[in-house]
């Protein structure tokens, strides 16, 4: 086993481990992947003030979200079909950062439902929705997700539609998948990932499965979603999601000011600036860059998260600077899961917080609650002027 010292490592081990067409499914950004690339290299534009003198005892990561403490404001986000990186890997996640003390969001999307997260940890966790044609299944869904003591509604509203990932076409991506002689083939060197996965009954959306619109007959995942989920989505459907659920909701997909404005109106406890890793508009600008106009905008009523594109402790002390009070990470911990399971998981939380500890302390920095926009240098048109 190599020596694992950063998310890259983990990515280089889920690569060689997961079928290609989950690698590739998880590594995609939409279209020419220009939004995919930019969430990460414009985290790179930004630098840090190194501080030094500053007594650097008593340092801590600990924070909170929507009112919970955490060990750092970190959030484990909804991954479509994270259970085929890794057998049952919405569990293993899940108790990764359940004993790692970070929230973890199921999605709408997952292989393992609801119940079985339920079933097997104890934390609340975060309940992503997906809003459907179908009203009945959401009403049915969020009643399940109440049931199970989830402690906030995460509604996704980038996704009406979804954006092209070419490599999904061409690699017939579904879940189970199909046994064509080109994935046999795949499957053929993939000997853990197999053996892991055929002990397990849970192989398909179980979210989903039995429904009346069911996956069971999915020719493609980018075909079904275009048959099932609402096109006709805004923000009276979410204020009456809200009223349905009666607890805690969070907006996810939110990248212009405007939008997060109404999120305030619809009722939002919480939105997360993101363009879902870039994997839906290409084209458009990374969320880091977005940040600042939507913290301006918000005024500090709600709390802003992000994601898309954090690879590191340094990337989460970047967004924190530059005024999120949290942060979702994605492929970051997917990686950990296709490489090792739930230790992976584990490790990604634990690199992730050590390079973040780290960092702020050379910045003179040793509480969340202290950081700000001072210990960052930002290019002057980092934000630049789009007209
Ligand atoms: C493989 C994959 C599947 C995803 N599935 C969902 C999903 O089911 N629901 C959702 O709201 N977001 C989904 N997202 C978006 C993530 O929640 C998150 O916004 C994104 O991964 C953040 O970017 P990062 O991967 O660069 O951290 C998915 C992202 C990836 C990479
Ligand atoms: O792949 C995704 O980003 C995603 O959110 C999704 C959308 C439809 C089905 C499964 C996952």
């Amino acid at each position: 086993m190599p020596i694992i010292t950063n998310i890259d490592d983990l990515k280089r081990l889920h690569k060689r481990r997961a079928p290609k067409m989950f690698f590739d499914y998880a590594e995609s950004g939409s279209w020419t992947e220009q939004t995919f690339r930019e969430n990460t290299s414009d985290f790179d534009k930004i630098r840090f003030r190194q501080r030094v003198a500053v007594d650097m005892t008593n340092r801590t990561t600990k924070g909170s979200l929507l009112g919970t403490d955490y060990e750092m404001p970190v959030a484990l986000a909804p991954v479509g079909l994270t259970g085929m990186q890794n057998a049952d890997g919405e569990i293993k996640a899940a108790r990764a950062a359940e004993k790692f003390g970070v929230p973890y969001c199921l999605s709408t999307m997952s292989i393992c439902s609801i119940e079985d997260i339920r079933q097997n940890t104890s934390a609340p966790f975060w309940f992503q929705l997906y809003v459907m044609r179908d009203e009945d299944f959401v009403d049915n869904i969020i009643q399940r997700a109440k049931n199970a003591g989830c402690s906030a509604l995460v509604i996704t509203v980038d996704l009406q539609i979804l954006g092209q990932r070419h490599k999904d076409l061409k690699n017939g991506l579904t879940a189970p998948p199909k046994l064509t002689p080109k994935t046999l083939l795949n499957l053929s060197t993939k000997w853990s990932w197999g053996l892991e996965m055929l002990g397990t009954h849970r192989r398909t959306f179980r979210n989903i499965v039995g429904h009346a619109k069911s996956v069971e007959n999915m020719s493609s995942l980018h075909s079904w979603t275009a048959e099932q989920f609402d096109p006709a989505l805004n923000w009276e459907t979410i204020a009456k999601l809200k009223e349905n659920w009666g607890g805690k909701v969070i907006i996810k997909g939110i990248l212009d000011p405007e939008d997060a404005k109404e999120a305030v109106k619809a009722g939002a406890d919480a939105i997360i600036v993101s363009n879902h890793g870039g994997r839906q508009l290409d084209g458009a600008l990374s969320s880091i860059r977005m940040l600042p106009k939507i913290v301006e905008a918000v005024g500090g009523q709600i709390e802003i998260h992000l994601d898309s594109g954090i690879r590191s402790g340094q990337d989460v002390l970047k967004a924190l600077a530059m005024g999120a009070d949290g942060v979702m990470i994605g492929r970051a911990y997917i990686y950990g899961l296709g490489a090792m399971g739930e230790k992976g998981v584990t490790t990604a939380l634990d690199i992730i917080q050590k390079e973040l500890d780290t960092t702020m302390a050379l910045c003179g920095k040793r509480n969340i609650s202290d950081i700000d926009r001072d210990i960052l240098l930002v290019p002057e048109d980092f934000e630049g002027r789009w007209t």
